[in-house]
């Protein structure tokens, strides 16, 4: 019998970042409700060639097109609480594969703990950075009441609701990425073209070759 010492080592290679056979890098987008995330990342798309997926906005659009979780998902919206990761995490997957492009912001997500480990579980996919939009509650407050998007969120009682999930579950998920050195901080309360002149700094290397 031989030894275990002796006994090969078998290592499972696990492909990281591949989806399918392209390799894509990953931006998580986060800060509050109201910090300015889906203004930033169109500015983003546009000087960088990224693709922007907002969690927001696919299970909007998910409700739209009356699918069976449609009504769960409207609720947790108006609720302001967080969708179960498998559907955020389908959403995000389907809309990656069908896109050819290798560059993705992916807006609102993750927002909890669940949500951070179950899409490295499910995806293998961990991000370049984490790009946070740190504002007062203040000003998010002021923003989200002006938006006038028609989204049954945007609320105060709603809007209360949501401020204390991004405190309580998605600032912890920041400090995650802190903790590994992944999370570049923008200070989110400045007029929207100052924000961009930071965030540019920040994606000056993933600049378009002309
Ligand atoms: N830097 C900024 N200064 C003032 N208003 C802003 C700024 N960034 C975004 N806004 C406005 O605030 C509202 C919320 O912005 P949005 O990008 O939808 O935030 P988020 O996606 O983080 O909730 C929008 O009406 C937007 O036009
Ligand atoms: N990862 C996510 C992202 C959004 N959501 C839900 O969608 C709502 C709106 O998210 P959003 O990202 O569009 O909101 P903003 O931060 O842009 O204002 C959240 O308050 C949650 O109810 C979720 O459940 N899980
Ligand atoms: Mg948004």
């Amino acid at each position: 019998m031989g030894s275990v010492v002796d006994a090969p080592v078998v290592v499972e290679e696990v492909a990281e970042n591949m989806l399918g056979d392209k390799k894509v890098t990953v931006v998580f987008v986060l800060g509050g409700p109201g910090s300015g995330k889906g203004t930033q990342c169109a500015n983003i798309v546009e000087h960088f060639g990224f693709t922007h997926l907002s969690a927001g906005d696919l299970l909007r659009a998910e409700i739209k097109s009356g699918s069976e979780n449609g009504t769960m998902i409207e609720n947790m919206i108006k609720e302001g609480k967080i969708v179960p990761s498998e559907v955020t995490i389908k959403l995000l997957q389907d809309a990656m594969i069908k896109n050819e492009n290798d560059k993705f912001l992916i807006d609102g997500f993750p927002r909890n703990e669940e949500n951070r480990a179950a899409f490295e579980n499910v995806t293998k996919i961990s991000p370049a950075f984490v790009l946070f939009f740190d504002c007062s509650e203040e000003e998010m407050e002021r923003r989200l009441l002006g938006r006038n998007q028609g989204r049954v969120d945007d609320n105060i009682e709603t809007i209360r609701k949501r401020f204390k999930v991004f405190v309580e579950s998605s600032l912890p998920v920041i400090e995650h990425y802190n903790a590994k050195d992944k999370v570049k901080k923008i200070d989110a309360a400045k007029p929207i073209s100052e924000v961009f002149e930071d965030v540019k700094a920040i994606f000056a290397p993933y600049a378009k070759v002309a």
